[in-house]
């Protein structure tokens, strides 16, 4: 039977061919030498090994055949129309590179093209946007990283690119050649190969060497052995640093799986070398991936939980993370990984369980039944067995006034109550006037003497004893109730943890999950951006427990968005500090392979004019219905991003006016058909060709800082997490970014 490996190649399937290529496929696996395949060499084709075959009448697919000693095998390069076809299967080649065996496929006219590449950095904005009438403030200028020279890492020539790493001959030297990253860019766009445009990248952004070989797998020396010239391209396909470009279809269950899910989707089939590595490899115990926004985080989360619950049927894996629209999303992706895949609801179900963080905790509680006691006198001072509704937020407000606290104004805020009892009261279990006095609050800035403490303590015991009357417990204090029950009873659930958008739980959350896993090989997974943080407060993984050891890495290369967007995204960041969830400076750079648009910043007089603008702009992106929509993108692939909901509903209102029908979404799943307006905090973990942050001006984002006035420590955390809320919002974009307001912009967009 004919083993068959899918190539990763730009534009090789028609999305309208799908059927009937899945459908050749299978017929091809099964026997190559069925009649109706018409699997044909070609006359005159650089590459002898070239096959093409018959998809349909007017369709065929462009193959290699490779004979070792056992059956055929089969690269599958691509779906085109008949003449293309042929003039492809002329030009490829398919071959081991000379200096490290990864196999690759050229082409003769693309190595041609690379070389002549003159490349151009696209600097003015494009020209679908409506032109900006009445500005009140000038539009800043975008300065592109573009302008700016490549890093290469020191010692770096046309020589050691080629010579030791294997990068074309001459692609090294135009690459050694630019002079700006934006023209190394253009010059990337061109290169078919894509680990040599990805090694590129990298070391452009200033990795050594030594670094940039290992991410990419080629540490490994590619052994092929001894044989005939297809035997050893048979083995070096097998290679880890090929698994990026080719992927093997193993068996009838792994052809299944591609053909149900429709679709030839890159993450699912292509992943990095360093992708793998951490979907596949096998730590001792906890584990931290950090990683920019786009840079696959998601990915390797699911590839790793659907590999754990392959290796042992057994186990019971958990795909956790902050909320329950993205556990939904992440459960969506499992089945895009695995139609098959069974969903687990009961915890002590072997399997796969995919569960927000609080859902989690909830099932934790209702297994725990009428036994929690101790574990709420541990928490709250006090037995209770109803752990009842969730508070409300409002409760801290009625517990401030009920009080009666003699403290300054500063601190008789919700948000400073609630911070304090979130990072200070709960984790520490404090149940006492005595214990509050005495614990350390390192990290909180205003420094409270005993007599104050003592006065915050009454609002915390009136706030405890509202919710006790109401019967409710806030989702915190259950995270850590649960946590509290699990280690005196020695329980845990599952057997591995992998947590997507951690930088978002606090800390009771993340001892919950620390305490809901058997400690051990494998057992925490955790993806993480601190940059990404627009929930909750910062904190240190050790403090709750978890130990990373020296078993934390960081992905570097953002598959999402395009190099422009990502610019600018990073330029928001430059105004902040940030940590990761070690407790360390989070600076690291990130880059993107791709290249689009330079983002729009389109500032108005009025919100009725910047309605009119959004009206106009949103028109352009949408299919014209000439003939073009191929091009366009899906309606509901166009986005508005604002700052909250009261925003959402006067957006939608006032595009409505203005003739154009667009979607509100809140909490539900976005369904098809239109341009969807949401707020930039439900856009999280989202994607979309098209974004317009709309309402970006002064006192709307950054937001309600006023109730961050008592800590130094608490405004300064808050402003970052608005800093952070207009990054995850300009990296939703994949390739066409606007920001507008009205009057004054946000000091944010000032800054940078
Ligand atoms: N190996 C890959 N090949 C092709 N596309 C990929 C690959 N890895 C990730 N992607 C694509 O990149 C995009 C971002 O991936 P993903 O959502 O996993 O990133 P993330 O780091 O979790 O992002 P965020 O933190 O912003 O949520 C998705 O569209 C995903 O399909």
């Amino acid at each position: 039977m004919p083993l068959l490996i899918l190539s990763k190649v730009k534009d090789g399937l028609d999305p309208s061919m799908k059927k009937k290529a899945f459908a050749f496929l299978e017929k091809l696996q099964e026997d190559d030498t069925l009649p109706g395949l018409h699997i044909e060499p070609i006359q005159g084709s650089v590459d002898s090994r070239v096959r093409t075959g018959r998809v349909d009448d007017n369709y065929r697919c462009v193959l290699f055949k490779i004979v070792g000693q056992d059956d055929p095998v089969y690269v599958i390069h691509g779906v085109w129309p008949h003449d293309k076809a042929n003039k492809i299967a002329e030009s490829v080649h398919l071959s081991m590179n000379p200096i490290n065996g990864v196999p690759e496929i050229t082409s003769v006219v693309s190595s041609v093209k690379a070389a002549a590449a003159k490349p151009a950095v696209e600097t003015e904005p494009s020209s679908d946007v409506p032109v900006e009438t009445a500005p009140t403030v000038p539009a800043p200028s975008v300065v592109p990283e573009a302008e700016s020279a490549p890093s290469w890492p020191a010692g770096l020539t046309a020589d050691v690119l080629h010579t030791e790493l294997g990068i074309d001959e001459q692609l090294a030297s135009a690459a050694m050649a630019v002079t700006t990253e934006g023209d190394l860019l253009s010059l990337i766009e061109t290169v078919d190969v894509e680990w040599q445009a990805q090694m590129l990248l990298d070391l452009a952004t200033g990795t050594p060497v030594d670094e940039a070989r290992s991410k990419m797998g080629l540490d490994q020396k590619v052994d092929v052995g001894d044989g005939t010239e297809d035997e050893k391209l048979i083995r070096s396909l097998k290679h880890p640093a090929a698994q990026a470009s080719f992927h093997w279809i193993d068996d009838d269950e792994e052809l299944r799986r591609i053909v149900e899910a429709g679709d030839l989707v890159a993450w699912r089939l292509f992943l990095h070398p360093e992708q793998r590595k951490y979907a596949d490899g096998a730590y001792k115990g906890a584990f931290r991936l950090s990683g920019g926004a786009g840079t696959g985080k998601t990915v390797v989360a699911l590839h790793r939980t659907w590999r754990l619950a392959q290796e042992n049927p057994k186990a019971r894996v958990l795909l956790t993370t902050y909320t329950r629209n993205l556990a939904e999303d992440l459960a969506q992706g499992l089945r895009q990984l695995d139609e098959s895949i069974t969903l687990q609801n009961s915890l002590d179900s072997a399997g796969v369980h995919v569960k927000g963080v609080d859902q989690t905790v909830r099932a934790v509680l209702q297994a725990a039944g009428s036994g929690l006691d101790e574990a709420t006198a541990k928490v709250l001072g006090d037995s209770r067995t109803v752990l009842g509704t969730p508070t409300s937020g409002e409760l801290w407000k009625e517990a401030i006034d009920n009080a009666d606290a003699d403290l300054p104004a500063d601190l008789l805020t919700s948000a400073f109550m609630s911070a304090e009892y979130g990072l200070i009261v709960l984790p520490n279990r404090i149940t006492t006037s005595t214990g509050y006095v005495r614990v350390r609050r390192t990290g909180r800035g205003a420094a409270l003497d005993r007599a104050k403490r003592l006065e915050v303590w009454k609002v915390i015991t009136e706030y405890r004893m509202l919710a006790r009357a109401n019967d409710t417990t806030d989702w915190q204090e259950k995270a850590e109730i649960a946590a509290a029950w699990l280690e005196s009873n020695k329980r845990t659930f599952f057997d591995h943890v992998v947590v997507d958008e951690a930088q978002d739980l606090n800390l009771s959350q993340l001892r919950f999950l620390r305490a809901v896993v058997a400690e051990g090989r494998d057992d925490l997974f955790i993806c993480e951006d601190s940059h990404q943080r627009i929930y909750g407060q910062k904190v240190v993984l050790s403090h709750v427990g978890i130990q990373i050891r020296g078993r934390a890495r960081r992905l570097t290369l953002n598959y999402r968005t395009t190099a422009q967007n990502l610019d600018w995204a990073m330029h928001i960041l430059a105004g902040g500090d940030f940590t990761d969830l070690e407790g360390e400076s989070e600076k690291h750079p990130y880059h993107s392979a791709r290249s689009g648009p330079v983002p729009r910043l389109l500032p108005t007089a009025s919100m009725s004019k910047e309605l009119d603008q959004a009206a106009e702009l949103i028109r352009t992106w949408l299919p014209s219905g000439d003939g073009e929509s191929d091009r366009a993108p899906k309606p509901e692939a166009i986005a508005v991003l604002v700052r909250d909901k009261y925003r959402r509903q006067s957006v939608v209102s006032g595009l409505a006016e203005r003739g154009l029908q667009v979607r509100s979404v809140d909490q539900e799943n976005a369904k098809p058909g239109m341009p969807l307006v949401m707020t930039m905090h439900r856009a999280k973990g989202l994607e979309f060709t098209h974004v317009l942050l709309f309402g970006v001006h002064e006192g709307s984002v950054p937001h309600g800082l006023k109730d961050y006035k008592a800590s130094d420590e608490d405004f300064v955390d808050a402003m970052l997490r608005e800093r952070s809320l207009l990054y995850v919002a300009s990296t939703r974009a994949r390739d066409v970014l606007a920001v507008s307001w009205f009057g004054a912009m946000s000091t944010l967009l000032g800054a940078w």
